[in-house]
Formats: C-alpha cells, sequence, structure tokens
C-alpha cells in the first residue's frame, strides 16, 4: 500500500453568472496537496501555508476514513497554493476534493468513483466548484447528472483578484430565502442563452446570459468598486461581468484580442476606488484533479 501521494486540482469559477449553483468551470492554474502518513505523533501536521480556518483538505481526507469505518491516520499534510483564498477561485473544493482523492488512493480505490465525488459535494454544499475541478473543463450539474458544457475557444475569462477576502459563508447570508417568479423565469432564459452564447461564442448570447438575477444584486453590495469595474471592463470591450462564485473576485468574458485591455482596465478601475487588485487571464481548461 502506498504511504505517499500528491493531488493536484485546479482553480475554477463558479456560477458564470446565471448558472448560480450550478455551472462552473476548471481553470488553468491550481493547488497542490501532498499527503505523507506516518506512524505517530499528532493527527496533522501542516506545511507550507496556513489556513485562517479549517483545514479542508484534512478534513475530506479525514472524512473518507471515517466513512470506510477506518482509523484515521497520522499524516503530514504540505501545501502549495496558487489559488487565493476566500476570492471566489474555488479554493476550498481544491482543498475538499484533494482530500478525499488522496485518502481513496491511499486506501487503495475501494470506492466508486461517483461516490467520492458525492461526499465531496456533500462537504462543499453545493456542486459547481467541486465537480469541474474534479473531471475539468466546464460542468453543469443537475442533481446526479453533470453536463460538459462546450466551451468556445475565442472566449477568454478575466480575471481581476481585489486585494480584500469574502468568505462563501458571508456571501451566502446575504441571499434571501425566497425570489420572486419573475426573477427566476429570467434566469431560466438567461441560462439557456449562456450555454448556447458558450458554445457559440456568440457575444450577444453571451450578453444576455450573463445576466443574473438570483444572487447577484444582492451580493454586489459586498463588493465596494464593483460598479466602476464592471464599467470598465464593459468600456474595454469585454462581453459582460459576473462576481467568480461568491467572489469579490470579478470575472469578465472577452475576446482574446481585448483580454490584456480588458484586464488592465479592471485593476485600473479598482485602484481609482482605492482598493488594490491583480488580474489574470486565463484559460477554462480540460484537465480536472490528478492524483500523482
Ligand atoms: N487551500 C485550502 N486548504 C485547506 N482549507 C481551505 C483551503 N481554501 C479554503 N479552505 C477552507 O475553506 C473555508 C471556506 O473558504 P471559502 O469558501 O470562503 O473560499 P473560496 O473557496 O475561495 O470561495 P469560493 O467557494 O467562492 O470559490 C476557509 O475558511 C478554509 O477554512
Ligand atoms: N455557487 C456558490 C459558489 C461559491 O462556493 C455560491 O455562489 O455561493
Amino acid at each position: 500500500m502506498a504511504t505517499e501521494v500528491a493531488v493536484w486540482v485546479p482553480a475554477t469559477t463558479a456560477n458564470l453568472g446565471s448558472g448560480f449553483d450550478c455551472l462552473g468551470a476548471a481553470l488553468d492554474f491550481g493547488n497542490r496537496f501532498h499527503f505523507a502518513l506516518r506512524e505517530g505523533g499528532e493527527p496533522v501536521q501542516v506545511v507550507g501555508a496556513q489556513i485562517g480556518g479549517e483545514n479542508l483538505a484534512y478534513r475530506g481526507f479525514a472524512l473518507m476514513y471515517e466513512r470506510l469505518g477506518q482509523p484515521v491516520p497520522p499524516v503530514t499534510l504540505t501545501l502549495e497554493l496558487n489559488v487565493p483564498l476566500a476570492r471566489g477561485l474555488g479554493s476550498s473544493a481544491t482543498a475538499i476534493v484533494a482530500g478525499l482523492r488522496a485518502a481513496h488512493y491511499l486506501l487503495g480505490n475501494p470506492m466508486p468513483e461517483s461516490q467520492v465525488l458525492a461526499w465531496a459535494v456533500g462537504l462543499e454544499g453545493h456542486p459547481d466548484n467541486v465537480v469541474p475541478a474534479w473531471w475539468g473543463g466546464c460542468r453543469l450539474t443537475c442533481g446526479e447528472r453533470v453536463c460538459l458544457i462546450p466551451w468556445h475557444p475565442e472566449i477568454i475569462p478575466v480575471f481581476a483578484i481585489p486585494e480584500f477576502e469574502l468568505s462563501t459563508a458571508q456571501a451566502r447570508a446575504v441571499l434571501p430565502s425566497q425570489i420572486p417568479y419573475p426573477d427566476a423565469v429570467a434566469n431560466l432564459g438567461a441560462l439557456g442563452c449562456l450555454l448556447q452564447g458558450l458554445r457559440e461564442g456568440s457575444p450577444e448570447l453571451l450578453r444576455t446570459g450573463l445576466r443574473d438575477h438570483l444572487h447577484q444584486p444582492y451580493r454586489r453590495g459586498l463588493i465596494p468598486g464593483y460598479d466602476p469595474v464592471e464599467a470598465a471592463a464593459l468600456a474595454a470591450g469585454a462581453y459582460g461581468v459576473v462576481i467568480s462564485g461568491a467572489g469579490p473576485t470579478l470575472l469578465a468574458l472577452s475576446t482574446p484580442a481585448q483580454a490584456d485591455g480588458v484586464a488592465k482596465a479592471m485593476v485600473q478601475a479598482w485602484q481609482g476606488v482605492g482598493i488594490g487588485a491583480l488580474s489574470r487571464v486565463s484559460r477554462v481548461s480540460d484537465q480536472g484533479a490528478q492524483v500523482a
């Protein structure tokens, strides 16, 4: 039996506007987690980075052993993090997927992959980061059904990542418990346009499809600078701007030719309201989590 394993998991952007809690895409950068079993000592030693809250990589690791009725072995966990924490780029999903995948591998892969994925989704609470992190690509999840959504290669995701954090818990706390029928209907139509727009690369369909009525109206107030950053991206030629995951990172979809200009404009707009930000011109990647 192996006693150590490394798992690489991609960053993800969830929601993509109208696909709240069901649509997300894997990106071309990610986190690496190395797990080495020990004979004894404290339950977990973490090397490489400090996590503000609970270490969800260890939580996922321990959950696998618990579900199989086995004692959780002591482990040294080494983190190589490239996905910023609490920014809406799926950091928690990378950790959960890595923990479960690592423990599953060390136990000899005894469970169906679909069961391990379901445990990962259960731990995260929603599938739209975990599922693309697991499989790669852009994925729509509806219950147990997962669809690969074609992503036109001329659509470039451009991220503006501000210096401040926003936890998913905070961003979910502002959502109402009920929404009006017209808002639900508007999102049904928008999601249809978005999926077609992502397939075709159609600017008109993307502009319509990125409009959301379920979460963004309630969350944008948590993101100082949202309005000027959005305006700057649109002026620089973006199809639209949405909150990446639960935020505070903002995602613009752009043509390849305009991507760098959109990135620069978004960062400058944030700086214009006194908030530092970094940009990242990314790609949707077919690469899901990898055990090495
Ligand atoms: N790389 C990581 N390794 C271990 N635990 C993590 C990691 N990233 C996040 N966590 C844990 O998950 C908690 C919740 O993270 P949170 O969901 O707010 O951020 P996020 O994943 O960046 O956001 P989003 O889900 O919108 O992309 C963190 O407080 C921390 O306890
Ligand atoms: N769909 C989730 C993604 C963040 O984890 C949300 O927007 O709250």
